[in-house]
């Protein structure tokens, strides 16, 4: 049992009409959680690791772990580095085992996304390792740069960034964002320049970023037990599905995570005050991480059943 690359996951996906779900991790309970749910549904999966979450559990710790539970779930499991930022820390990433990586370049000029991801493209694929590249820009903060306005992906741009990188995939920007603050009125996702791009490159698998549809539920369990998140909105479900059903192939999502584990954590605390063993409180946010993947898959990606 090993890591797989997400090559065979993206040809399935796009004939089959699904999407493989794209989850960051950063501990053990998120991995067991998403994995769990994985393993419930019988659905492969992407566990992708951003530069801040190698920094925080380190790349090692975190590819021992996902080792873990690919020979406890017998899942085809991918292990991607998310936003590589650059050649330094794709080597990184690569080094650790990795079977994936990103790099995003897409807030450079054209001309310095093309050349940087070639880079990475050569190199990846010279140790067996696919790549995904971004082109366009979300608006909202990503690590350290923020946009104000959306970019949209350039179709034609698109099939002349993928012809002359090289690279296995492509996010692009259609009015998603990443966080949970995505629409400050109407959700609005431009599919017209998805359909384009998928005519452009029928086949050529499309990842979907900031895609968190940020559960009112969670929100108002973390508000009931003296949080203060207001005006957050996220993608809707049924747009979600509509892009996994086209030429999207992966759809990444940790916001949704991350308001799991907090409004769970935050119920056992409130529920509990006097207790303080944090088996207690994690095993509470890993659980409610599972339901959460859980539906993901059944209302969201369509993979149930992509092991088969
Ligand atoms: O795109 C993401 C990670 O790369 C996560 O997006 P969300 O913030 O919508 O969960
Ligand atoms: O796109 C970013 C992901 O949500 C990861 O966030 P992070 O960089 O804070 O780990
Ligand atoms: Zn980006
Ligand atoms: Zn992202």
């Amino acid at each position: 049992m090993a890591l797989v690359t997400t090559t065979e996951m993206f040809k399935k996906a796009y004939e089959g009409k699904y999407a493989i779900g794209a989850f960051n991790i950063n501990n053990m309970e998120i991995i067991q959680g998403i994995v769990n749910a994985c393993k419930v549904k019988n659905s492969a999966v992407i566990l992708q690791v951003s530069k801040g979450a190698m920094k925080y559990a380190g790349p090692r710790y975190l590819k021992a772990m996902v080792d873990a539970a690919v020979e406890e779930t017998g899942l085809d499991i991918a292990l991607h580095l998310d936003h590589g930022p650059d050649l330094a820390t794709v080597k990184e990433a690569i080094d650790a085992g990795f079977t994936s990586v990103m790099i995003d370049g897409s807030h450079l000029e054209f001309e310095e996304n093309v050349k940087i991801t070639k880079e990475v493209v050569e190199y990846a694929h010279s140790k067996g390792v696919v790549v995904e590249a971004e082109l366009g820009i979300l608006a909202g903060v990503e690590d350290d740069v923020h946009a104000e306005e959306h970019v949209y992906t350039d179709p034609d741009q698109a099939v002349e960034f993928v012809e002359r990188t090289g690279v296995d995939s492509l996010a692009i920007a259609i009015g998603t964002s990443h966080g949970a603050f995505k629409f400050a009125g109407e959700p609005d996702l431009k599919f017209h320049i998805l359909e384009e791009i998928q005519k452009k490159m029928p086949g050529f698998p499309i990842v979907l970023h900031g895609a968190s549809a940020v559960s009112q539920d969670h929100i108002a369990m973390c508000n009931e037990f003296g949080g203060n998140i207001k005006g957050a909105q996220g993608i809707p479900t049924d747009m979600l599905r509509k892009a996994s059903a086209m030429a999207v192939c992966k759809i990444n999502m940790d916001t949704d995570i991350r308001l799991a584990m907090t409004a769970a954590i935050r119920k056992a605390f409130a529920d509990k005050p006097e207790a303080f063993d944090p088996r207690g409180y994690l095993g509470a946010a890993r659980n409610e991480i599972q339901s959460l993947v859980e539906k993901k898959i059944e209302e969201v990606l369509g993979s149930e059943n992509s092991m088969n």
